[in-house]
């Protein structure tokens, strides 16, 4: 199953995997590492240390700007996994510039330091005890020109944060520290950890690329973290925020009755899921003003999504899944919802739904207050169509709107002939105004009446939808092609078509013309997927389900994301009255 749905909201790669195709046709190490089959797609192979070494350094360099050197023995870190931890401490301490962090085991990459340094201006001490490592890390901030925020330092394996502390200048005082560190307590751990995937889990889908010096600690990762945690009731406030990456979810439990024995102030675990992989991130203070974020992985096994059985004749459309499924989507979309087609079935459609504001609140006293600001707008700029003063019709002229006329029939203007068609009264009759329709009346239909929904067909309302495309990702690793069944995964593919030699790309015969071939359905379903647009800042995200269940439609709102989960109850309130059914027409 992919994670990637609860990856990070501003993770880069949530909604938008990188293109194999374009990656290989740009950069020729990248493309070394690839093969393309006869319907042009591109497979790279993840159980090739180099090949993933060529991903992490050509994402690095056309989505960040970065230029990174990897020695062929260490570590190839991760991207959405590391983009995931910082945007976590981003949620804990803040995105401002300026602040000063620790990074605890740097590694060759000095990633953490360089992505941060570069996205958010911070400034970083990052410790390293390896010697390699050591000198490629220096090397790496020094191409990026980031010398002026981070201070790459040698220390001994024994050394965690307070020798490195006494010997740094710059700062006294740091917002936080963070730190991936080496998991295993020997190699017969590391082995018995790949030797123990039980048979139902998928192989691996990436090779691992650590070298033991990096992965290999005294006591594994709790050893590691626990010496952490002591040395942070010696440092205290002195760092406003400790942090550590956990590899395994078991160690989160002896590491939670650590931090309680030593009575922190407050500590809380994360996930960070990235494609079939998923590592904790464990957080503790000594400062109780420090507000952790809660896991949006763990609110939604919490509780369970809120449900609804639709009246027959709601809406005034047929009793199926997807003409209810269109139905409410323009109601979502008429009161500014990001509606986005997930999975879709014969009895089944789920829809994403983001919204960057809320406009399902008092909507009755926003449409008061609209209407309200159109008669004043009428009494200085309302005059008669005819010569004759006819109260049916009136012409509002706007500077915003047009310069060509506008007609408007309000209630009030003529309240016995004027009919104002909404959805609730009369969902059939209601008028459909859109904006290629008749542009000036659009602007000023949706400003007055905000709740007209357009009663489209189901069937033009699903040539609109596009259909979702999760990243996917081996482990941790991106894959950008969709993948079609569990047993049958892209890096699987990609590893036999390598392993059998089959479609090496060569550079000669690369087809950068498949890409956008539109009568193939695959390309087509890829192409769409980078169409998802939904906002990245949001107050509420949520799925809607639609299913038939004994004959009857059931809704279900489930929690992604947001501000609070009052929101999506007021959503629900917000459907339901849309959705009652005047007293005999059932
Ligand atoms: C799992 S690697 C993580 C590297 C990098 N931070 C990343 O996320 O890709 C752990 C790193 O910690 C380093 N290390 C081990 N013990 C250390 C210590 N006591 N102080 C600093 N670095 C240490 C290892 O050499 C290795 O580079």
């Amino acid at each position: 199953m992919s994670l990637n749905k609860f990856m990070h909201q501003r993770n880069r790669y949530k909604n938008k995997k990188p293109s194999f195709l374009d990656l290989a046709l740009k950069y020729p190490e990248f493309r070394a590492h690839t093969t393309q089959d006869e319907s042009g797609k591109v497979f790279l192979d993840f159980k090739n240390a180099e090949a993933l070494r060529a991903l992490t350094t050509c994402l690095l360099k056309e989505d960040f700007g970065l230029s990174m050197e990897l020695p062929s023995d260490r570590l190839v870190p991760t991207l959405p996994l590391r983009l995931n931890y910082i945007h976590w401490l981003e949620d804990i301490v803040g995105k401002e510039e300026n602040k000063w962090g620790i990074d605890i085991g740097t590694g060759a990459s000095c990633i953490y330091p360089v992505l941060a340094a570069s996205m958010n201006k911070w400034h970083f001490l990052a410790t390293e005890a390896d010697d390699e490592n050591f000198v490629y890390a220096n090397k790496n901030v020094s191409a990026n020109n980031l010398q002026d925020y981070i201070n790459v330092l040698q220390v001994t394996s024994e050394d965690i944060l307070v020798a490195p502390l006494q010997s740094f200048t710059q700062t006294n005082k740091f917002d936080f520290c963070m730190c991936n560190p080496p998991f295993f307590a020997d190699h017969l751990e590391a082995q018995a950890i790949t030797n123990t995937r039980s048979a139902q889990r998928p192989e691996a889908g990436s090779v691992s690329t650590a070298s033991p010096q990096e992965c290999i600690a005294q006591g594994g990762e709790v050893g590691f973290i626990r010496h952490m945690i002591e040395e942070s009731t010696v440092l205290r406030d002195k760092i406003r925020v400790y942090t550590s990456m956990v590899g395994k979810k078991s160690s989160l439990q002896h590491l939670k009755e650590d931090l309680k024995h030593h009575k922190v102030a407050k500590y809380s675990t994360t996930e960070f899921c990235q494609g079939k992989t998923m590592r904790w991130g464990i957080a503790w203070t000594y400062d109780p003003t420090v507000h952790f974020p809660k896991s949006s992985f763990e609110a939604r096994k919490e509780k369970p999504p809120l449900q609804y059985i639709i009246p027959r004749g709601a809406g005034g459309v047929d009793y199926k899944v997807h003409e209810i499924a269109a139905y409410l989507q323009s109601l979502l979309e008429s009161i500014k919802f990001h509606c986005y087609q997930g999975k879709k079935a014969k009895s089944y459609t789920s829809i994403t739904l983001t919204a960057v504001e809320n406009t399902w609140c008092h909507q009755r006293r926003f449409r008061r207050q609209q209407k309200q600001q159109l008669m004043s707008l009428q009494t200085y700029a309302v005059k008669p169509i005819n010569s004759e003063p006819s109260p049916q019709k009136a012409e509002v002229i706007t500077a915003e709107s047009s310069p060509k006329k506008a007609e408007v029939i309000t209630a009030e203007s003529s309240p016995k002939k004027a009919e104002v068609i909404t959805a609730e009264s009369s969902p059939k009759k209601a008028e459909v105004i859109t904006a290629e329709s008749s542009p000036q009346k659009a602007e000023i239909m949706s400003e007055s009446i905000p709740l007209i929904v357009e009663n489209r067909s189901a069937e033009s309302n699903h040539s609109q939808v596009t259909q979702k495309r999760v990243l996917e990702t081996a482990d941790e690793h991106i894959t950008s092609e969709p993948k079609r069944s569990r047993s049958d995964s892209v890096s699987d593919n990609a590893t036999s078509a390598c392993v059998n030699g089959s479609a090496k790309i060569n550079t000669t015969n690369f087809s950068p013309s498949k890409k956008n071939d539109s009568n193939e359905p695959e390309s087509q379903e890829l192409n769409k997927s980078l169409t998802d647009s939904s906002p990245t800042e949001y107050i509420l995200k949520c799925v809607l389900r639609l299913k038939l269940v004994d004959e009857q439609v059931q809704l279900e709102l489930e929690w992604l994301g947001g501000e609070s989960r009052e929101l999506m109850h007021q959503v629900l309130t917000f459907i339901k009255n849309k959705l009652t059914v005047p007293v005999g027409k059932c």
